[in-house]
């Protein structure tokens, strides 16, 4: 319902040039997956690496994490609207009148994209809440934000797989969960602290997997890609294609 394609990978082209970005989304497939464009692709190549990955056939995630005053991020994310984007995020940290300004922008966009609160972030600790001045475990603040996210009319929120089924319980089926933070079995966290493997956040709840350098570092994208995909079928009974 939520999906024109059936798989739930979106992956994070965190390169820094076009020619890597392209060379890696032609030997992806749109039928298998969709890409995401973040702070560094972004600035490095702005707002034509967007067409071009569309033009590839990808519906692209552009993770910029808006967080300013209400009539700023409220005019990003209609300028990221009219890129035409799939989806498109903003910090919830931001507050309710930031939120409900994004909201608004895209009311009357032909098309709009799923807009989308970002929590905290998932290379967050509880450590580092504490030093932040929140006194609260990590998946306390992941629900108190995404009551604000719903409340203020937004598609759903970017969390960890960790709080996917609390989320799910706390705001229905149909608020969309993005979950980064998503390690196949035996590979390195890196800076990711609260992770789950594909599988996981699938049975946990998760609707999209952003996944990046497990992907796009290994040796074989491709191979690395589809097998995840393979491995949502075997495990937790998601059918792509
Ligand atoms: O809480 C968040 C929000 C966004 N991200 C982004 O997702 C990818 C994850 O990449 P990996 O290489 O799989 O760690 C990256 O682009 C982040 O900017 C996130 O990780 N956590």
């Amino acid at each position: 319902m939520l999906d024109p394609i059936m798989s739930p990978v979106v992956v994070a082209l965190d390169v820094d040039n076009e020619r890597d970005c392209i060379a890696l989304a032609e030997r992806l497939s749109p039928k298998l997956c969709r890409v995401k464009v973040g702070k560094e692709l972004f600035t490095s190549c702005g707002p034509a690496i967007v067409e071009k990955l569309q033009l590839l056939g990808f519906e692209v995630f552009l993770d910029l994490k808006f967080h300013d005053i209400p009539v700023t991020t409220a005019k990003a994310v209609k300028a990221a609207a009219d890129l035409g984007v799939w989806m498109v995020n903003v910090h919830a940290s931001g507050g309710i009148r930031m939120l409900e300004a994004a909201k608004e922008s895209l009311a009357n966009h032909q098309k709009a994209p799923l807009l989308i609160g970002v929590t905290v972030l998932t290379s967050s600790t509880q450590e580092e809440l504490q030093q932040l001045g929140i006194n609260r475990s990590p998946a306390e603040q992941v629900l108190s934000l995404a009551g604000m996210v719903k409340g203020a009319g937004l598609d759903g929120v970017v969390c960890s797989a960790q709080e996917a089924s609390a989320l799910k319980a706390q705001n229905g089926d149909d608020f969309v969960l993005v979950t980064p933070g998503i390690r196949p079995a035996g590979s390195d966290n890196q800076d990711q602290r609260r992770v789950m493997t594909p599988s996981e956040a699938m049975l946990a709840g998760s609707h999209y997997l952003v996944i990046g350098r497990p992907i796009t570092k290994a040796q074989d994208p491709i191979a690395v890609c589809n097998n995840i995909i393979a491995s949502l079928a075997g495990e937790a009974g998601v059918a792509v294609e």
